[in-house]
């Protein structure tokens, strides 16, 4: 199955989380909105100066006349009407008052014994940044589905709100099946390695802020297999699990999920994650990784990111590519949609893409070294130079 058609049945079969609760602002960050947000006022309040200086009524101004300064405004304070025929000394951000209706910056102007002369001739309005210019009342701000960004959190503060409705994050349940996985911190037998995968899907799962329920590693065993998808599928909105997923006798994924739920498919045209499969646990939602750790870091970023932020009712999921000239060359066209672990390069003649040199899905290290994906079709052939499609990280680990 092609990486675009096994993305739109994941996405298909997404329900929703309609659980969610109120949150202070502080703590909005990576969250969802479960519902637009309005301002109710306008932003600025009101008509202000944008420069330190003097605020005077444009019919006033005389070229060469020294007028007299009738009230200092600074911020923060509410000023009287202006007097005609008089200058405000006035400070940026403070009010502007009325019948003043162009500022004048303080290095523009020159004090004498009557008060204080304008040497460059003002256009009317300049310096004023009237009210509303920013945000008006009743406008949307943030739309139901927005992730919150920092600059979303000072934009919710700047319309005065201080608590959002937001989606109460999914609970996902993570297991690594495999005998021969050990925790880091304990030292390896014969035939042993260290489990990195649990650590690759902490992180991801962290970055995208959801909750995680860590069910540690499941031994190759069928009713192990069995018992530890049972307790997931009951704790848990969605289950992810690591190793398992091909076609070895010791693979048992795929026959427990047959057992406890259904399978919606298997194997896709996609490289490293050949054997990435989705189905459903007792009706939870369930995609089981392949155990490669280079394809549990790129099947989790290209299917499970978008399937888990739709699901947590985030409305944009879908990562954007940029193209980049290739400095590399592939050999032979492949038969899956390949994912190269690529770095994006500046140079003096501009930027390239860079792939590591091992392309192994059991080479992890590739996946640090770089900063992206390359991205190349099926059948396709990239040489030195070729405009290639790719993925920053950035758009994948939040
Ligand atoms: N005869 C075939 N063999 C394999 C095929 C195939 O089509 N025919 N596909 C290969 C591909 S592609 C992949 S990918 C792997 C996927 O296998 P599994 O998902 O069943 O994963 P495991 O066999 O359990 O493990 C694969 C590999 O990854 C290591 N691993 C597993 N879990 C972890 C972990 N938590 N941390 C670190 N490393 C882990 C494991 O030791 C194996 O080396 O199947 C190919 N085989
Ligand atoms: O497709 Mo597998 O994921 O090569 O390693």
């Amino acid at each position: 199955m092609p990486v675009a058609d096994a993305l739109s049945q994941l996405l298909d079969s997404v329900k929703v989380t309609t659980a969610t609760e109120q949150v202070s602002i502080v703590d909005a960050l990576g969250r969802v909105l479960a519902e637009d947000v309005c301002s109710g006022v306008d932003v600025p309040p009101a008509d202000n100066s944008a420069m330190d200086g003097y605020c005077l009524r444009f019919e006033d101004y005389q070229p060469g006349q020294s007028m007299q300064v009738s009230q200092r405004i600074p911020a923060g304070v509410a000023p009287q009407p202006l007097e005609p025929g008089t200058l405000a000394r006035i400070f940026t951000g403070a009010e502007v008052p009325v019948n003043a209706d162009t500022v004048i910056m303080q290095e523009d102007v020159a004090a004498d014994e009557r008060g204080v002369v304008i040497n460059e001739a003002p256009e009317r309005g300049q310096h004023i940044r009237p009210r509303g210019q920013d945000i008006g009342s009743g406008q949307t701000i943030l739309a139901k589905g927005s992730r919150i960004r920092p600059q979303d959190m000072g934009l919710l503060a700047s319309v005065g709100v201080g608590e959002v409705r937001v989606y109460k994050p999914l609970r996902v349940a993570i297991l690594s099946t495999g005998d021969e996985l050990v925790e880091p911190g304990t030292p390896l037998q014969k035939g042993q390695i260290y489990n990195s995968n649990r650590y690759t899907l902490i992180g991801l799962l962290r970055g995208l802020g959801l909750d995680i329920l860590d069910l540690g590693v499941v031994p190759d065993d069928i009713g192990a297999t069995e018992a530890a998808f049972i307790r997931a599928a009951s704790e848990a909105d969605v289950v992810l699990s690591s190793g398992g997923v091909s076609v070895g006798e010791e693979d048992h994924i795929k026959a427990v999920l047959e057992k406890l739920g259904s399978l919606a498919f298997w194997r896709l045209a996609i490289k490293p994650g050949k054997p990435f499969t989705l189905g459903r646990i007792m009706d939870i939602p369930f995609a089981g990784l392949p155990g490669n750790p280079a394809a549990v870091f790129v099947t989790f970023a290209l299917l499970c990111r978008p399937w888990l932020l739709k699901m947590q009712g985030a409305s944009d999921y879908m990562p954007t590519e940029v193209l980049v000239p290739a400095g590399f060359s592939t050999r032979k066209p492949g038969g899956r949609q390949e994912y190269l672990r690529a770095r994006l390069v500046q140079s003096e003649q501009g930027s390239k893409v860079e792939i590591y040199p091992n392309q192994s899905s059991g080479v992890l290290f590739s996946a640090s070294w770089g900063n992206g994906f390359a991205v190349v079709p099926p059948g396709q052939r990239v040489s030195e130079g070729d405009l290639v499609r790719f993925l920053p990280y950035e758009m994948i680990l939040n």
